[in-house]
């Protein structure tokens, strides 16, 4: 239950050339740590987790989930590890506006997953997610009758219906204010522990990173391991 990124280099198309994002990236996360990310804009964070996330197909190097690599997979290979193995929460919570809570999280279900459950095991799986998320009693509540807040603990408590080995988030507290934020924050490590996921965050704000297990920086495409205390971005 983890994640390997061995020398992971992405490039885009640009103009008669390339751009190249991620230059021979290389990180492990190991179940129940959360290595958080950080660096400028435009440093290649987002097309890291990209990556990490299988959302982007490997080009060169690899990324293997539970010790099993990603490379040499097909699309549909890919999207089954992906759903079976990944939870993935980004910036912007993406609800579907008429669904409840509780409908999001059953959704997934819906889609497939790896372990077959009943209607009522996937009603009890997510009521239980949304307890663990402090929504308990809000599992009835459409998203605009939620917080910004609120609604991040439901993308979040939705990363995790498929019981992933790996969570995938980026700059999860951006929309929220420093105390909604912190709170985030603390959930994500709270859940890393109990469900013993591998979690690589990204994240622009400093605050969090002496709470982590690993601090990474990346500048220009380059990853490198860094101090908690000599990150300065
Ligand atoms: N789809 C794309 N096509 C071409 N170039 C891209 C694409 N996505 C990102 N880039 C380029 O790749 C580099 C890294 O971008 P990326 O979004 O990964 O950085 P980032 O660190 O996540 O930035 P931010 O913190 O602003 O989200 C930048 O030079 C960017 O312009």
């Amino acid at each position: 239950m983890m994640i390997e990124l061995r020398d992971v280099t992405l490039t885009y198309p640009d103009g008669d050339g390339v751009v190249t994002a991620v230059k021979r990236a290389s990180l492990t996360v190991m179940p129940g740590e959360i290595t958080a990310i950080t660096g400028p804009s435009g440093s290649g964070k987002s097309s890291l987790l990209a990556v990490a996330s299988t959302l982007i197909g490997v080009q060169e190097g690899d990324v293997l989930i539970d010790g099993k690599s990603t490379a040499g997979l097909s699309k549909s290979e890919t999207a089954s590890l992906r759903r079976d193995k990944i939870g993935i929460v980004f910036q912007q919570p993406n609800l579907l506006a008429s669904l409840t809570a509780l409908e999001q999280l059953e959704l997934m279900s819906h889609l497939g997953g790896r372990k077959l459950r009943s209607k009522r095991e996937t009603r009890a799986k997510a009521l239980e997610l949304l307890e663990s998320v402090g929504l308990g009693g809000k599992a009835h509540k459409r998203p605009h009758a939620l917080s910004g807040g609120e609604r991040q603990r439901v993308n979040i408590a939705r990363a995790f219906m498929n019981d992933p080995s790996v969570l995938v988030v980026d700059e999860p507290t951006s929309a929220l204010d420093q105390e909604r934020g912190a709170a985030i924050i603390d959930l994500i490590l709270e859940l890393t522990r109990s469900r013993n996921v591998a979690t690589l965050l990204v994240t622009h704000d400093r605050s969090h990173l002496p709470l982590m297990d690993a601090v990474m920086v990346m500048l220009d495409g380059n990853l490198e391991q860094r101090a908690e205390a000599a990150v300065a971005v």
